[in-house]
């Protein structure tokens, strides 16, 4: 994975004659790209603390966990839904975050979204969806009011500090919230055989969506450390100003 700072999406050489960008600063957006994405982070922060806000409510009026997720789940799934977009911002070049790495935190969330949680009814009352829930929340919350002040260039020391401090614990929270989940699911998707094609059939196409779960769930084995530690990355980079040059994978 090439980094900002060898690839010179961000904090490189800018054009000819132009002055070059420090390292770490800002990457000089055009005024449409800066206009949407203020738009864009503002309706995203809004959107999870209209979650966490509705979680907070419901837990105390209700004192239990269960029917959280039914009551909050429109919401939930219109701004993960919306967060696709982050993938297009990559591909387009507007934010200089890796497509891969944005690829797979935002499918992996929209396969929790959509796969799991929606399709899989008997496990919405799990502590585990409470658990992946509180740790996306908190980390939008986060991350978005960090992209927003960062965009109006006042950004507050504590934002910056709690977008490179907070996801050491609720990275690996959500992860196991996650996990679990799936996990939880499993004996209900191998009873009903839910989204799998079984054979014969005139196409001779076979899929199992247990063995997928199951895959699905080894492959947070190789991919959650390389997004741990590039996050770690980050915050060296940012929080200590360290300089990271990353090899190309
Ligand atoms: C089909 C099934 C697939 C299943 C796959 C399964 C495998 C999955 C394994 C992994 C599972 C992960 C599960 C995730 C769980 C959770 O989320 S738990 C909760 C805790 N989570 C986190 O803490 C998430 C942290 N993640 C992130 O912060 C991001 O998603 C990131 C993409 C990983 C971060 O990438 P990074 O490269 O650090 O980018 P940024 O710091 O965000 O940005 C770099 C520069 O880009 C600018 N930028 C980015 N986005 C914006 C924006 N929207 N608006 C404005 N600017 C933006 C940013 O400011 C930076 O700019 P510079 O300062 O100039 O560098």
């Amino acid at each position: 994975m090439a980094s900002s700072e060898e690839d010179g999406t961000n904090g490189g050489a800018s054009e000819a004659g132009e002055e070059k960008e420090a390292p770490g600063r800002r990457r000089r957006l055009g005024l449409l790209a800066t206009v949407w994405l203020t738009f864009y982070n503002i309706a995203m922060t809004a959107g999870w603390l209209v979650l966490a806000i509705a979680m907070v409510r419901f837990y105390m009026e209700k004192g239990t966990h269960k029917g959280l997720y039914k009551s909050i789940q429109k919401t939930l799934k219109f701004f993960q839904t919306f967060a696709l977009l982050e993938i297009v911002h990559c591909l387009i070049g507007i934010v200089p975050t890796s497509v891969i790495v944005a690829g797979v935190q935002v499918s992996s969330r929209i396969f929790m979204v959509w796969l799991i949680t929606h399709s899989i009814k008997p496990i919405q009352n799990e502590e585990s969806v409470v658990l992946f829930l509180v740790a996306w929340t908190v980390t939008e919350i986060t991350r978005y009011s960090f992209y927003t002040f960062s965009l109006l260039d006042h950004l507050p020391y504590f934002i910056k500090w709690a977008r490179y401090n907070f996801f050491i614990i609720l990275y690996p929270v959500g992860v196991v919230g996650e996990l679990l989940t799936i996990y939880a699911a499993l004996p209900y998707v191998k009873k009903t055989g839910m989204f799998s094609i079984r054979l014969p059939n005139k196409y001779n196409v076979s899929f199992d969506y247990y063995y997928f779960l199951l895959i699905t769930m080894a492959s947070y084995i190789p991919l959650f450390p390389q997004l741990y530690f590039h996050m770690l990355r980050q915050r060296r980079k940012v929080l200590h100003g360290e300089v990271i040059v990353e090899k190309d994978d």
